[in-house]
């Protein structure tokens, strides 16, 4: 781990699109028995039946809340209603609010880090979001003045009138106990369920028309591009716009990154509840970069509309590590990625083609670093410097660990792995965490990260 920091001291990152506020609470047994007296437990598991893919009213958040504490999968739902969005405030109060949105979380990770250079761009920066992005030499927002490229901090580049964008996040934990009518629910894993709002003004997911000539230049700059936030984008605008233009920009915005200088590009993979919204996103975006990065039931996800339907039900319900992996072989070469990296609450692993210049020695210690990095955090709430990073290399692998190993070797053995390199490491897994939200994000930069600088000792 330690290695690695200084090789980050020499590099620079392009993130882009997505930025918001998250509002937390911490979701305690009373909330939950309180909510469920509100709406009524034969309300809620019949909406939990119909499965709401957005949130237009309050029992569609309940509902699909209840689901998720259930299965204890992390989960993220639009909201789409300012009704709904109002009843929120009413109806909670936040324990804390921090930035969020993977360009929020990474950006302020890898420029508290040392990075030479994070460049972080969003469509809409407000004030209180720029206020928010830690106020670093290295941590810059790309604008156009008069005819010219100019990386500017945040605070010297926010639009007074741009909204800020505020998500909702339920951090839960595992052993929280509560009854659903006669049923008794005790939540298996730890992790957080996002209420994601998705006003129109916030799913305009593109570079402005002024900066997108400069994106060969910015790739120049970097060593590699971090996407994200196409989550955000609708099927329909209101001014007749729709998804499909928004993704062609996405490609074009992709090709001028690697324009001057062939860059690695990754995308960090966020839930996407709606399924024609999420294919479009898989097909359009995932062959025309190198490296992506998901959690479980995101992967889950994918394989549902890729048309395996049996497989993605299977990893949703059972965890089972060659369910995993074998699904993790079907998106690296249905997508023909460079490298597919997953995030799991008790391993990580990464899969690539056997003609990838890393050995599997050097792929294990790149998902160290995303581990590590991710324990740190989880430990202290936020990485600082470099120097917290060495919180994390104390949190030791968790428990099962070493049946984690023992499944894989298993899978292995059953499966034909030949023409890939596939590694898992067990996480380190903190008991308390602070907060879990963007602890995947950290895990896939770290990763991304350090693949890079591994890649780069190569050359
Ligand atoms: N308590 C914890 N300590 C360390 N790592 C954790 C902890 N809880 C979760 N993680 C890691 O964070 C990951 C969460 O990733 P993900 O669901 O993508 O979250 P997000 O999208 O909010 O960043 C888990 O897969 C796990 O590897
Ligand atoms: O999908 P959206 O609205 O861009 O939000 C992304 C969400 O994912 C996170 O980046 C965590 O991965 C949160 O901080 C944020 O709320
Ligand atoms: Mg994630």
């Amino acid at each position: 781990m330690m290695e690695f920091l200084k090789d980050f001291q020499k590099m620079g990152i392009y993130l882009a699109y997505n930025v918001n506020v998250d509002a937390i609470v911490y979701l305690n047994e009373k909330h939950i028995e309180s909510l469920i007296k509100e709406f009524g437990a034969e309300n809620i598991k019949k909406r939990i039946d119909e499965y709401p893919r957005e949130i237009n009213e309050p029992l569609d958040f309940v509902a699909r809340l209840i689901h998720a504490l259930k299965t204890g999968k992390p989960q993220a739902v639009p909201l789409v209603s300012y009704e709904a969005d109002k009843w929120f405030n009413s109806r909670f109060k936040y324990d804390f609010e921090r930035i969020g949105g993977q360009v929020g979380v990474i950006a302020n990770l890898l420029a508290n880090l040392d990075f030479n250079k994070v460049i972080a761009y969003s469509p809409l920066l407000g004030r209180k979001q720029a206020e928010m992005f830690v106020n670093r030499d290295n941590l810059l927002y790309p604008v156009v003045e008069n005819g010219k490229l100019v990386l500017k901090k945040p605070l010297e580049a926010y639009r007074e009138d741009d909204p800020v964008k505020i998500n909702r996040i339920f951090e839960f934990r595992a052993g929280t106990k509560f009854k659903l009518g006669d049923e008794t629910i005790e939540v298996p894993y730890s992790g957080r369920f996002i209420v994601a709002c998705r006003f129109e003004d916030f799913a305009r997911i593109e570079t402005s028309p002024e900066l997108k000539p400069y994106l060969p230049e910015i790739g120049e700059m970097v060593d590699g591009a971090i996407l994200s936030g196409y989550q955000g984008l609708r099927r329909y605008y209101s001014d007749g716009k729709d998804a499909n233009y928004y993704l062609r920009k996405a490609k074009e915005d992709i090709k001028l990154l690697k324009k001057k200088k062939d860059i690695k590009i990754h995308v960090e993979f966020a839930s996407i509840q709606d399924r024609e919204l999420r294919k479009k996103v898989i097909y359009n975006i995932f062959p025309l970069v190198d490296s992506v990065g998901m959690d479980e039931a995101e992967i889950a996800h994918i394989l549902s509309v890729l048309g395996y339907r049996e497989l993605s039900d299977r990893i949703f319900t059972y965890n089972r590590i060659e369910d995993a992996v074998l699904g993790a072989k079907i998106l690296l070469d249905e997508l023909n990625l460079e490298i597919l990296q997953v995030h799991t609450i008790y391993y990580l692993m990464y899969i690539t083609h056997n003609d990838n210049p890393l050995t599997e020695e050097e792929l294990t210690k790149s998902l160290e670093v995303g581990t590590t990095l991710a324990a740190a955090r989880a430990f202290l709430g936020d990485i600082k410097r470099p120097e917290d990073v060495k919180v994390g290399l104390n949190i030791p692998f968790n428990e099962k660990g070493e049946y984690v190993k023992l499944r894989f070797e298993e899978a292995k053995a059953k499966m034909r792995t030949r023409e890939y390199k596939i590694v898992i490491i067990p996480t380190r897994l903190v008991r308390n965490p602070v907060s879990t939200v963007g602890l995947g994000d950290t895990i896939s930069a770290g990763a991304f990260a350090s693949y890079l600088s591994l890649l780069k000792r190569k050359e």
